[in-house]
């Protein structure tokens, strides 16, 4: 049997802004129907390689293959009906309600706004559902709390219908239930859907317990791939966060536990200062 292809591939991809290099030659796959999550400290690159394997975030080389196909001579609606995403900080046009804006996720396929295909209304009413938002339908976004606002924009992503999902840090904002609801949810979709996911995520013990593999850059650069307990050790969150910690095992499940210590401090580069 020959293996699945990657659902996404970065080859030699780099990215500047105004000549400024972000991201730097990096090789990637994201597996078919695991998660994947992006960890690194902030400014590393982890959201504008989200934005470039999605085709928002051009590229100053390299490439971005989408389940076989350079992304970027597919056509926009081919694109938008394989991979969803939610970006870090998405805008709503004012006023919009919920209803309407998770409504929009389904423009990718075709349809125009508010004819009702019986497919539109089935995908738009389990987003809704699945993400708690259904009692929100009404209200303008513009009303909603930040958390509830984050689970009607996770909600358009899913009225997606997608087979890949890339979201960008999904449980800001939200409660430590909702947060675990977000990350079951999304395990659910793999488990039960095959759905590729890839997400960035501040939160290491979260990462590490819910995804297949771990990301991790610094600097713009992988610095670790792999299994979340080969990845997250105490030399890593030393090298990668600058974090001196003890990491423990969850008795339960095993996941790492990470249990800050301070910054971690480099052996002295100088001679200490006499005073
Ligand atoms: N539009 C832009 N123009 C210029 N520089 C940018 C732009 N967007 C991001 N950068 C810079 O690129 C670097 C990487 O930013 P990016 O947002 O990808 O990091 P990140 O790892 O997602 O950070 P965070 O964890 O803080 O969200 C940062 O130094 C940032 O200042």
């Amino acid at each position: 049997m020959t293996p699945a292809l990657p659902a996404l591939r970065a080859d030699g991809l780099s990215v500047e802004y105004s000549k400024h290099a972000v991201l730097s030659d990096l090789e990637l796959e994201i597996p078919t129907g695991q998660i994947t999550t992006l960890v690194g400290p902030n400014g590393s690159g982890k959201s504008t390689l989200l934005k470039a394997l999605a085709r928002i975030q051009p590229l100053s080389t390299g490439s971005v293959t989408l389940n076989g196909s350079d992304i970027h001579r597919m056509k926009t609606r081919e694109v938008a009906r394989s991979l969803g995403i939610l970006p870090q900080s998405p805008l709503a046009p004012e006023g919009i309600t919920v209803a309407d804006l998770v409504r929009r996720g389904r423009h990718p396929h075709g349809r125009s706004l508010g004819r009702g295909a019986a497919g539109d209304t089935d995908a738009v009413a389990q987003a809704l559902d699945v993400t708690g938002t259904a009692e929100f339908a009404g209200r303008p976004v513009d009303s909603l709390s930040g958390g509830q606002r984050q689970r009607v924009w996770i909600a358009m992503v899913l009225a997606q219908t997608t087979p890949i999902l890339l979201l960008d840090e999904p449980t800001t904002f939200l409660d430590i239930a909702h947060q675990i609801e977000v990350l079951e949810l999304l395990a659910s979709l793999k488990h039960d859907h095959g759905k590729t996911v890839l997400l960035v995520l501040h939160d290491l013990e979260q990462a590490a317990a819910y995804s297949d593999r771990i990301v991790a850059l610094k600097a713009g650069e992988i610095a670790a791939v792999g299994p979340p307990n080969d990845v997250v050790t105490e030399s890593f969150v030393a090298d990668v966060f600058g974090l001196a910690s003890r990491v423990i095992h969850d008795p339960d499940t095993g996941a790492p536990l990470i249990l800050p210590r301070g910054r971690a401090r480099p052996g002295p580069a100088t001679a200490p200062n006499p005073l």
